[in-house]
């Protein structure tokens, strides 16, 4: 299997090496070959060619079988107002480009972490859902955006057509149909148009799936009650950026941001990435928690079909995490290097 390996910036190659040892691990146990091609994006790839998603890198995630991603951003230009191109840029772009229009981000819940949480353990025990964020569209992607020439106003506009919240609700329902059969759509519909539109074509897919229950929430309320009985959700449907920051805030109930993975799909090859970004203040120190990725690595090979290799990973995460072997967001002193040897070790 061809895997393109883009590890981007800040703690990017730190996380996405250790996922490749746990991958080779996985190629040796099952006797798989993976050729792996790496590429740049992101500041990095600003910093060598000037463009976050050189047509190059596109080519070769478009050639492989399978993309593994670190994460992009670099402070230098997050502070820079004026910067003319910018490390997201490339990502949003790459997920365009590559037509991935869903992204799954699952809780990942581990029973010795529970206790750990800084919510109340009988509030997270049984935690078990899924996010599907849409991923190209919403204020993400939306123009008008911008600023007047005066430079005093700006402007970014929301917009979602009929087909693109037709085929992420389709996906999020089938999703549901294989869990415990409970969708919540998470929108605004009080306020913004685009929500209205997102609510109006949920109830009418409802009828193709009646096995499955549909529940209708606005974002700020979802937003307490994902903290408050987090058990309650299954699969949670919502626009682009009511899911970034939904599912940056549901990684407190597993413990931490550092340990949730996702799968981006569409129409042409999926891409696995950890849903945390670069975490500038620890690139280079060997400290970031690489677990995120590591299960996104997970995630890679179950969508290939290989249920079991990805078990596998699971299975030595899960034996990390008990065992302590875990990185100091997580409470140890483990370095993301340590945790990466030990997780392959006990593939
Ligand atoms: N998909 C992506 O590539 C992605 C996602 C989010 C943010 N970003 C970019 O990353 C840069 C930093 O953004 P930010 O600080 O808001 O978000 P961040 O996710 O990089 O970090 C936020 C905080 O989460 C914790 N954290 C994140 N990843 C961790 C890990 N692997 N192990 C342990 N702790 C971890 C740290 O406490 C960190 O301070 C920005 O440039 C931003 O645009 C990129
Ligand atoms: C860096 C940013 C563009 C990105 C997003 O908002 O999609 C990130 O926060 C993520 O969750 O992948
Ligand atoms: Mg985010």
């Amino acid at each position: 299997m061809k895997i393109a390996l883009l590890p981007g910036d800040g703690i990017g190659p730190e996380i996405v090496r250790e996922a490749v040892k746990v991958l080779d691990a996985i190629a040796v146990k099952y006797n798989h070959k993976f050729e792996y091609t790496t590429a740049l994006t992101g500041a990095a790839a600003i910093d060598a060619v000037g463009d976050p998603y050189p047509q190059e890198t596109h080519k070769v995630c478009q050639e492989s079988d399978a993309v593994l991603f670190g994460a992009i951003g670099d402070p230098r230009f997050d502070n820079d107002p004026k910067a003319k191109v910018r490390p997201e840029q490339g990502l949003l772009r790459m997920r365009k480009q590559l037509g991935l229009y869903a992204n799954i981000r699952p809780l990942v819940m581990f029973d010795s972490l529970i206790d750990r949480s800084p919510l109340r353990a009988e509030r997270v025990r049984g935690a078990d859902c899924v996010f599907v964020r849409e991923l190209t569209g919403g204020i993400y992607f939306g123009r008008p955006q911008g600023r007047t020439e005066d430079g005093n106003t700006a402007y970014d506009s929301c917009v979602y057509t009929r087909e693109e919240v037709e085929r992420i609700l389709h996906l999020a329902f089938s999703l549901a149909r294989t869990r415990r059969k409970l969708l919540t759509v998470v929108d605004k519909a009080n306020v913004l148009a685009t929500s209205r539109l997102w609510r109006q074509i949920a109830k009418e897919l409802e009828p193709q799936y009646p096995d499955v229950q549909v529940d209708y929430m606005f974002v700020d309320n979802a937003a307490m009650q994902i903290i408050q009985r987090p058990t309650y959700f299954d699969v949670v449907v919502t626009e682009n950026m009511f899911g970034d920051i939904l599912t940056d805030e549901a990684s407190v109930i597993s413990g931490s941001l550092g340990l949730l993975p996702s799968a981006s799909v569409g129409a042409q090859v999926a891409l696995f990435e950890p849903i945390h970004g670069s975490y500038p203040q620890a690139a280079g120190k060997n400290i970031a928690n690489p677990m995120a990725t590591i299960l996104s690595a997970a995630m890679l090979l179950e969508h290939k079909g290989f249920v079991e290799e990805g078990k596998s990973i699971r299975n030595a995460v899960e034996k990390a995490i008990s065992a302590g072997v875990v990185t100091e967001d997580l409470g140890g002193n483990f370095k993301t290097s340590e945790v990466g040897e030990y997780v392959a070790k006990h593939i």
